[in-house]
């Protein structure tokens, strides 16, 4: 790009009074603007900002997002000679042709050698010099700075996203501390603090640690009132991942960033967003440096649309989603203020899902217990933390103007017209009314579900002679991959629940075996909230069927032990009974295959040798088998009909076709080689208990409540 001879400049020092002022003067200072930048005039208050630390003065200048916080700095740097420090950018500025340089460990040594050579010229060519914080604090470079500013040629030290250096910040960097130094090294140069989120006690924070002197204050209003902001509720939607793919396309190709929590749910995310056609990629710490700077260039260059991080990132978009709940306002703020920099109409959307919530409230209990902080000071900062993302709930949960809560959280007074429906909950009180009452029910069935949680011991215990179901004991199973659920995963949490504690042997069977039935509805419920945060929804992974087998031949092997060693093959029985339940469910899905092992589970550990023999006999024949005429007369051992209602075979025959065993004179089967024989249809769990239960027990209440609200869900 062709560079810009810079305007004449005029040395401030030498001149007298009149050339200062002429200097400082908005004309001049707009026409620097006008030439270097083309913008036609300041923004809110960046000419105040300017022109205090060009008179020599303090700032401390608090803009929202997007706001213009830089230019604070990058005018004064042409305004006069010597060089502006920068904590902070430097690419846009070379492009316009401006002699920034930034110094990092991350440049070249020679580059590095470049600029230090120019630094120690004596008329260095640099007028803005960007550090890191971590590079004040090193020794080799103080000494060049107070040399830089004894021959008067350091004007102005600028940091910017100044409410890091407050451990009250939603960011907190101890490096920044380092930054404290600077006024007692270097007296007299003002120094200019810029953020865009700092809550009052921050404020006082930054000031106090950067020993301002008598600093102008200048605040803007936090308000971004070109971002319509919108919450949508997870627990809500059959599919988060749909609706938000849906979303994107809506809005044509606009540049958004989707913002995760966990590196693996960016992939997943965005793995799924491509599957829907949505030119997307994901950046996060994860992908090694080639990557991120390839995604980077190609979001840049609009090659891609979307970008699904976990960290702040890059250029002006459209859309900022957070598909997890962030864990602080400040932090929402900062990220979705990403979000229409070009002052331009853009949406910021969070998904809020009470699993996302509970997650986040258990990292943020257990993130205090680093072991560098003293006690007292852990359990102040997770008490921090947990306020702090507290305000973040109470912005999804509550039906109030979102603007006004952001802003109210920064303790900036608002008045709710000044939303101007420029939110859900102003533009669709109604809607967004409805789906908390939802919300809040779904919540609340949940909790049912889980405080009357069943505590049942492994399989082998009973209750009053009950053989409970084995099925509870998947806190053994490999639901997906490790690293996929995190340990508070909600799913997991029920189910190691469920199999670690006791029941309270006083309840009744019948109430056991509802509440059984109801936890299982949770179980599947957050099955189906964990499924539908997976990409490949049903799918049934080989490891997942490596541990059904696992676990059939430990329930196989326990069976052989309780048949006084019956001779049968543990392996190919698992492998066979696997693929029965495999073949049979693959296609419907995870969790219906899962329930059908768990069934198998169930009978291998209840059923007869005669059954087993029979079931696994067909192993050798299942290939070749026909449907066989049942044999007459026999009352099987056990005869169960599709509908999954238990009895004998006269009971049934009535009412329901029923699988009749055939068997041989002493009642044992006829050799099943002889006789083909229709796999018996094992009920899952969850037809067992209702096969029990139409027998006249009542379906408890909150079933009732459950199956309506799910109704409703599923509605909406
Ligand atoms: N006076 C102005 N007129 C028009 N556009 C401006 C003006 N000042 C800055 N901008 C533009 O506004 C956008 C945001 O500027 P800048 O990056 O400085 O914002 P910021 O306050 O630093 O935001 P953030 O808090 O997100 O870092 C940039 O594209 C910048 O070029
Ligand atoms: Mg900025």
């Amino acid at each position: 790009m062709q560079r810009k001879a810079a305007l004449p400049l005029r040395d401030a020092k030498s001149g007298n009074a009149n050339k200062m002022k002429a200097l400082c003067g908005k004309e001049a200072l707009v026409k620097l603007l006008r030439w270097h930048f083309g913008y036609p005039d300041f923004r809110g208050k960046q000419l105040d900002a300017i022109q205090a630390v060009l008179s020599g003065r303090d700032c401390f200048c608090l803009m929202p997002t997007g706001g213009g916080k830089s230019m604070c700095y990058q005018i004064p740097a042409l305004a006069k000679t010597g060089i502006v420090l920068v904590e902070n950018q430097v690419m846009a500025l070379k492009e316009k042709g401006i002699d920034a340089e930034f110094l990092s460990s991350t440049i070249s040594t020679d580059a590095k050698n470049k600029i230090h050579d120019d630094l120690d010229s004596g008329k260095p060519s640099t007028r803005l010099l960007y550090v890191t914080p971590e590079l004040i604090a090193t020794a080799g470079f103080m000494p060049k700075l107070k040399k830089i500013y004894a021959r008067g040629l350091l004007s102005l030290i600028a940091i910017d996203e100044a409410h890091c250096i407050s451990s009250w910040g939603h960011d907190f960097r101890p490096s920044y501390r380092q930054l404290s130094l600077l006024r007692s090294h270097l007296p007299d140069v003002p120094i200019l603090a810029l953020t865009a989120t700092a809550a009052p006690k921050v404020q006082k924070d930054v000031v106090q640690s950067l020993h301002l002197q008598n600093p102008l204050i200048l605040k803007s209003s936090f308000n971004r009132p070109n971002i319509y902001y919108e919450v949508r509720y997870k627990d809500l939607l059959d599919d988060a991942y749909a609706d938000l793919s849906n979303t994107l396309k809506s809005k044509g190709d606009v540049c958004a960033i989707v913002y995760c929590l966990e590196r693996s749910m960016c992939d997943e995310l965005s793995a799924h967003l491509s599957q829907n056609g949505i030119s997307c990629a994901a950046y996060h710490a994860g992908l090694n440096k080639k990557m991120r700077t390839s995604v980077l260039d190609e979001w840049i260059s609009s090659k891609i649309q979307v970008v699904v991080a976990t960290v702040a990132f890059g250029k002006d978009v459209r859309i900022v989603c957070h598909f997890n709940i962030p864990k602080s306002m400040e932090g929402f703020y900062q990220e979705s203020g990403r979000a229409g920099r070009d002052q331009l109409p853009c949406t910021s959307l969070l998904y809020y899902g009470v699993d996302d919530r509970k997650r986040m409230e258990f990292i943020l209990r257990n993130s205090g217990s680093k072991k560098s902080q003293s006690s007292t000071s852990q359990e102040e900062s997770s008490k921090k933390s947990m306020a702090d993302f507290t305000q973040m709930v109470e912005y999804c949960e509550g039906s109030g103007c979102r603007r006004k809560r952001i802003l109210e959280s920064f303790g900036e007074k608002v008045t709710a017209s000044l939303c101007e429906k420029t939110c859900d909950a102003c533009r669709h009180p109604n809607l967004v009314a409805r789906n908390l009452e939802d919300l809040t029910t779904a919540i609340a069935l949940r909790q049912k579900g889980s405080s009357s949680r069943i505590f049942i011991t492994s399989s082998s215990d009973a209750i009053n002679g009950e053989q409970l179901s084995e099925f509870w004991n998947r806190g053994d199973e490999a639901i997906g991959s490790d690293d996929d659920i995190s340990d508070s995963d909600d799913g997991n949490e029920v189910v190691n629940n469920l199999t670690k504690s006791k029941l309270h042997s006083k309840v009744g069977v019948n109430e056991k075996l509802a509440m059984l039935e109801r936890a299982e509805e949770n179980f599947y419920r957050n099955e189906k909230a964990k499924k539908q945060s997976k990409v490949d929804k049903n799918a049934i992974s080989d490891a997942m069927r490596e541990s059904s087998r696992q676990r059939l031949q430990n329930a196989l092997k326990q069976a052989q032990q309780r048949l006084d060693n019956l001779k049968i093959e543990l392996e190919t029985s698992a492998s066979f009974l696997e693929d029965e339940c495999y073949k049979k469910y693959s296609k419907t899905g995870k969790s219906f295959y899962y329930s059908q092992v768990a069934s198998t589970v169930r009978w291998l550990a209840t059923t007869s040798s005669v059954d087993m023999l029979n079931r696994l006999g067909a192993m050798k024949e299942s290939t070749s088998m026909d449907a066989v005429p049942e044999a007459e007369g026999r009352t099987p051992p056990h005869a169960i009909d599709h509908s999954g209602k238990e009895g004998t075979s006269n009971e049934l025959s009535g009412n329901a076709q029923s699988e009749i065993l055939p068997c041989g004179d002493r009642g044992m089967p006829i050799e099943s080689s002889s006789v083909n024989t229709k796999l018996p249809q094992i009920p899952s769990f969850y037809e067992f208990v209702n096969s029990r239960k139409t027998k006249g027990d009542q379906l408890d209440d909150t079933k009732k409540n459950s199956s309506r609200v799910e109704k409703k869900m599923r509605v909406q």
